[in-house]
């Protein structure tokens, strides 16, 4: 992807810093610290109600945060919409219906202050086909489209796009990747929250997990696959080679093992599956270990597994966290002093 620096001016597209936002009890987002930089595009995962919608909402100055501060292009969400520099597709709010779709763009692009050209908007869009049709007439998939031409009827430097594929069938949805991508060549920053994690892997550059209002991964793909043990090795131990007996213990001890499963299906023969961080090390520590793998695999596991896992360890954590804090307030109301679990 381009760097966008000239469309940006280098810097910091946005900033959240140590930003909380409540509604009654509920904590959508908790001390949210997070900076976009010019050029990148950010693909933004969390499980539902995991805070996406609401921090979107938070950059693009919809709602203020109960704490901490969100800047866009160094100032208030407010003058950076004021000024035309960011485009938003949200999931909320219908299309104007009794018009059509080259009429509402139109009208968008004459009232952005950086507004584009209409054709240009429609032929981005993928919906110059669709230009004379009624807004109230559209497909699901078609509709998510006209919106997106909304979102980039003026030339923004930042495109926030929430769940922008959603109702799209494959292709549509291939097309419509293919225009986003073509605005992220143009320099500018891109930032969509999705629950595809396939188009995360493909289209992003960067990818947060968001989870219970908190940031709890931000990286690449590949960083964040790598850090969620995200390959799989698979063999095969027989005894004819010395290992009918296999220590588990070994295995476990090798370097990136997130996960172990042994089983023994067959007489004399092991199948082992390792989950790993780091799996040309583990391949070596077998080695190392006097072991002779058969039919040794390494394999890739997607996205998917890894937001899978890291969300699964954040839900064994935040459940150890509520059992640790009814211990301790038990403890506290029978008047007896016990050690911390943790
Ligand atoms: N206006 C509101 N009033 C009360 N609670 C709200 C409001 N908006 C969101 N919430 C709550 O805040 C939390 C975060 O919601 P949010 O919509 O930001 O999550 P999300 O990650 O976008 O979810 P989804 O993937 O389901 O769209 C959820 O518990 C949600 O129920």
């Amino acid at each position: 992807m381009s760097s966008g620096t000239e469309l940006n001016g280098g810097g910091e597209v946005a900033a959240f810093r140590q930003v909380s936002k409540s509604y009654g009890p509920v904590r959508a987002v908790n001390g949210l610290d997070l900076v976009l930089r010019p050029g990148e595009t950010v693909a933004l995962l969390g499980p539902n109600g995991a805070g996406k919608s609401s921090s979107l909402d938070l950059l693009l100055g919809l709602r203020e945060p109960d704490r901490g501060s969100v800047t866009l292009f160094g100032g208030t969400p407010r003058a950076a919409v004021q000024a035309g520099r960011v485009g938003a597709m949200l999931q909320s709010g219908g299309l104007m219906g009794d018009v059509k779709v080259r009429e509402l763009v139109k009208f968008a692009c004459a009232v952005h202050p950086r507004g584009r050209g209409v054709d240009e908007v429609l032929r981005d869009a993928g919906i110059a086909g669709i230009a004379e049709r009624k807004v109230d007439k559209l497909s699901g998939g078609q509709e998510q489209r006209v919106r997106f031409a909304l979102a980039v009827a003026g030339a923004a430097d930042l495109i926030v796009l929430d769940e922008p594929t959603t109702g799209m069938d494959v292709s549509v949805r291939q097309a419509f990747w293919a225009s986003m991508r073509a605005q992220a060549d143009a320099g500018r920053t891109v930032l969509f929250a999705t629950h595809y994690l396939e188009e995360a892997d493909s289209v992003a550059d960067r990818v947060l997990v968001l989870h219970r209002g908190r940031l709890i991964a931000d990286g690449t793909s590949a960083e964040i696959k790598a850090r969620a043990g995200a390959r799989r090795i698979t063999f095969e131990l027989h005894s004819a080679d010395g290992a009918a007996d296999v220590d588990e213990q070994v295995l476990r001890a090798l370097p990136g093992v997130v996960a172990l499963d042994v089983t023994a299906r067959i007489e004399g023969v092991r199948t082992v599956r390792i989950r790993s961080t780091d799996a040309d090390a583990d391949v070596a520590g077998l080695y190392r270990a006097g072991l002779f793998p058969r039919g040794l695999e390494v394999t890739g596991l997607g996205l998917e597994q890894a937001f899978l896992t890291i969300t699964g360890e954040r839900d064994a954590e935040d459940a150890e966290d509520v059992q640790d804090a009814e211990h301790t307030a038990s403890t506290e109301h029978t008047g007896t002093v016990k050690e911390s679990v943790r």
